[in-house]
């Protein structure tokens, strides 16, 4: 599937029916006070991964919360739903007319921290995947890439305080990822809320 990204004055369109960007959906001082109180509140963790037969560290924290596990080889417990985390998700249903039952909160401690190239599977056969993500802090750049031609790359940045809904035939046809920076970065919290069905 083919997508027209750029409109007559080359600036970079979205396409609606797979991302759709809402800059300042939490308020300035809404975004402030839920990022202090997620950094202070939050059982960070730092996962492992296995790669190439090695378990390495992921390069970030992470905590899930929700109703069940975010995968069913995914051994850690998930964490209660909080009042700020139920308001929040309460608020993110309310303006898209999604429902989501966890979210994963990524905590980006600075420049090194990252998330490599990936798509986030189907969480529930035979839907497609539609996740959104919140993001809190360091401003970030989110690139995405074609699957079948790398050349195909953009980036936006995710601000302080925005909402980026991820749906359509996203995850299927594009990977995303949050590269490392060398410019110095403060931290960055990010929330995806998504809907599984895993025990
Ligand atoms: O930090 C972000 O904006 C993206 C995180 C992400 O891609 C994920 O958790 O699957
Ligand atoms: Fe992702």
């Amino acid at each position: 599937m083919q997508h027209k990204l750029f409109n007559d004055y080359e600036q970079l369109m979205l396409p609606q029916e797979l991302m759709d960007y809402t800059p300042g959906f939490i308020s300035r001082t809404e975004s402030d006070i839920l990022l202090n109180h997620l950094l202070e509140t939050v059982p960070w963790q730092q996962s492992k991964v296995m790669m190439y037969e090695k378990e390495v560290l992921t390069p970030r924290l992470s905590a899930w919360f929700g109703d069940r596990r975010i995968r069913s080889e995914d051994k850690r417990t998930p964490l209660p739903w909080t009042p700020e985390l139920l308001s929040l998700k309460a608020k993110i249903e309310a303006h898209t007319g999604m429902v989501f039952n966890g979210v994963l909160l990524n905590y980006y401690r600075d420049g090194n921290d990252s998330v490599a190239w990936h798509a986030d599977k189907d969480t529930i056969p035979g839907l497609k995947t539609e996740i959104a993500s919140v993001s809190l802090g360091q401003e970030r750049n989110f690139d995405f890439r074609n699957k079948d031609n790398h050349r195909q790359c953009y980036s936006i940045k995710l601000e302080h305080g925005s909402l980026l809904l991820m749906k359509g035939d996203l995850q299927k046809y594009w990977e995303h990822r949050i590269a490392k920076s060398a410019t110095p970065m403060k931290g960055r919290i990010n929330l995806t809320f998504r809907k599984v069905i895993n025990q």
